[in-house]
């Protein structure tokens, strides 16, 4: 089963890549003005090598295509994205980090390379998914091949809005022979289709081929030179607006509200203007102004989520619904208008605002009333009592229900948490049931969840590194950490600091990056030692009072089995929400 695993690669920061470009310029980057629409980019150079400032990445001809045969006609263009420093070429399929790319600029300076540069070799090309497409081209038949009345009937069909045949032809669309499934091609900045967005017939359901780091995205040719795109989550959605008269590039997302890979913001980087229409419920709204923030605040609109989406209400007026669009970026954000919607939002998603309800634990939804990105929960117990199994199976729930996560287990290998989490999740022996191990492992496998490859001691500030590298690449909105002990270091300038001190250090890291990315983390944590017959409590995990204030939620799992004869095991609540205790199931 294919785990994925967030790889400890050492994450060049944003500022890595402009220092090297300061380094090659010695100019300071305060003097760059943030990339406004309609300004000129600044441009800069590193080795010979210009590159200007976009939106989301920096942009320079692309090395690897001058030195590939079949050189394209238009200046190939490599992409690097000004937070992961990830490069991509849509030229020659090209794709890799930005050390390497850096490595082989200053080899091409030094002109160490008597032979060509060996880029094939160095980076991997990600048509890796080449077969794939072929396989569903060959498969297919184009609707634009189709007389009138099949397109019509087909679109009935899967219950689409029906589109002009102009609009057919400007998509490509393919449908497979057995009639069930439709697929929508996804194309990247060359407009060469790199993926599928699929509907399925029976359901509706829609999914991407081959996968979420597919780089394309869905846009109608026939509106493709505006300057302002209109992103939306759906099919139908998208089909509902292209045969509207809409001063934008209508542009479906490959996987929803789910995640925006990065491989998606080069095919973005051409709109001066982006307005994300993205849904009513608390998921959506989050997502859509995650994305605002991968995408550049300044150019990015919001729609408040109290407009409903055309595939829910198709007869509004599209125009007059956009100019209502709320731009995210505000230079003073502290006016209630740019709250305004939020506050909206809040009073009436009012149930979704208290967060994603545990379809397992409805006393946990009594009392913390959901799961809320942004917060910071810590998790404690006796050791042995059940922290990993509990939040194992709490976070399952959550992930069932599209919570992108990241698990951080140093204490057990990924392999044995993973069977855990698929036996909770199976809710059946699989020991005893071999044979629906591969039924329920592809069904786990399509879960947003990511592992960090950490086991052991790890420093907090390697730790911080890949975790807001997940948090940007996969838009990871839980966070598990388990446990901080692991990150509590060794070396002898920490050994002499203060145990609970070093701890207090950690979660306030935490609480800073739950704010700050609206993420929601859970930080389990061991108690210090108390007597048998003494409850924990919050001063058994904090050192200082200010560290059990940078928490929102508190979860003790309190093992009396031992000390008392009827004595029970139980968790307890203990945060800014009156003392609760529940049963642990
Ligand atoms: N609710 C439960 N019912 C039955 N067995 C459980 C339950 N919770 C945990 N266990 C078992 O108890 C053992 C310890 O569980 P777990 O590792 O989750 O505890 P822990 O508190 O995380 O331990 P540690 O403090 O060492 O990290 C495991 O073998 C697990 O299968």
């Amino acid at each position: 089963m294919l785990l994925r695993k967030i790889s400890n690669v050492r994450i060049p920061q944003r500022n890595s890549i402009r220092s090297v470009i300061r380094k090659y310029n010695n100019i300071n980057f305060e003097d760059i003005p943030e990339v406004s629409p309609g300004k000129i980019k600044k441009t800069f150079n590193i080795n010979g090598l210009s590159f200007e400032e976009g939106y989301t990445c920096f942009i320079s001809k692309c090395i690897i295509c001058k030195n590939v045969k079949d050189e394209t006609k238009s200046t190939p263009k490599l992409y690097i994205n000004k937070n992961t420093g990830m490069f991509m070429c849509d030229s020659c399929s090209h794709c890799g980090q930005w050390d390497q790319f850096l490595a082989h600029l200053v080899m091409l300076k030094s002109k160490k390379i008597k032979k060509k540069l060996t880029f094939e070799n160095d980076f991997q090309k990600f048509e890796k998914y080449s077969e794939i497409l072929n396989e569903v081209t060959n498969q297919t038949i184009v609707l634009n091949s189709l007389d009138e009345n099949e397109l019509t009937n087909i679109l009935s069909k899967f219950r689409l809005p029906v589109i002009s045949q102009t609009a057919i032809e400007s998509l490509d669309i393919r449908i497979n022979n057995k009639n069930t499934l439709l697929y929508f091609p996804l194309e990247n900045v060359e407009s060469r289709v790199v993926g599928y967005r699929t509907v399925r017939s029976n359901n509706l359901t829609e999914t991407i081929i081959p996968d979420i780091e597919c780089g394309g995205v869905l846009t109608a040719r026939l509106s493709r030179s505006k300057d302002t795109a209109l992103l939306v989550p759906t099919i139908r959605d998208f089909l509902i607006l292209i045969n509207k008269k809409i001063n934008a590039s209508i542009v479906c997302l490959p996987d929803g509200v789910r995640t925006l890979s990065q491989y998606v913001l080069p095919s973005l980087e051409r709109f001066k203007k982006i307005i994300l229409w993205m849904g009513s419920d608390s998921v959506s709204w989050d997502s859509a102004r995650h994305f605002a923030h991968k995408l550049g605040e300044k150019r990015c609109s919001l729609i408040k989520p109290s407009i409903l989406l055309p595939h829910i209400q198709p007869e509004e007026d599209f125009s007059s619904v956009i100019n209502t669009a709320q731009p995210v970026w505000h230079k003073s954000i502290t006016t209630f208008g740019s709250l305004r919607a939020d506050v909206l939002s809040d009073l009436q998603n009012i149930d979704k605002v208290q967060g994603i309800k545990w379809k397992r634990y409805p006393t946990l939804n009594k009392i913390l009333k959901g799961h809320r990105r942004g917060e910071l929960t810590i998790l404690t117990g006796p050791t042995g009592s059940g922290k990993t199994t509990f939040i194992s199976d709490y976070s399952l729930d959550l992930l069932m229900q599209g919570v992108n996560t990241l698990w951080g287990s140093f204490e057990i290998r990924n392999a044995r948490l993973a069977k855990t989490m698929l036996q909770q999740m199976a809710g059946f022996s699989l020991e005893d049931n071999l044979d629906k191990f591969d039924e329920m492992a592809d069904k786990f496998e399509h879960l947003p969840l990511y592992f960090m490859t950490f086991h052991g001691q790890q420093s907090i500030k390697v730790v911080m590194e890949a975790v807001e590298h997940a948090a940007y690449v996969h838009d990871i909105a839980h966070v598990i950490i388990d446990n901080v002990q692991f990150m509590m270091g060794t070396s002898e300038d920490q050994r002499h600091m203060d145990r609970f001190l070093r701890q207090d250090a950690i979660v306030a890291a935490f609480r800073s990056f739950a704010t700050r990315k609206n993420c929601h983390v859970t930080l389990i944590i061991h108690p210090r030692k108390e007597k048998d017959d003494e409850m924990l409590t919050t001063s058994s995990i904090f050192g200082g009072a200010k560290a059990s204030q940078e928490a929102d939620n508190v979860l003790i799992i309190q093992d009396k089995r031992l000390s008392s004869m009827n004595g029970k095991k139980y968790l307890q609540t203990c945060c800014r929400l009156p003392k609760t205790d529940i049963r642990v199931t």
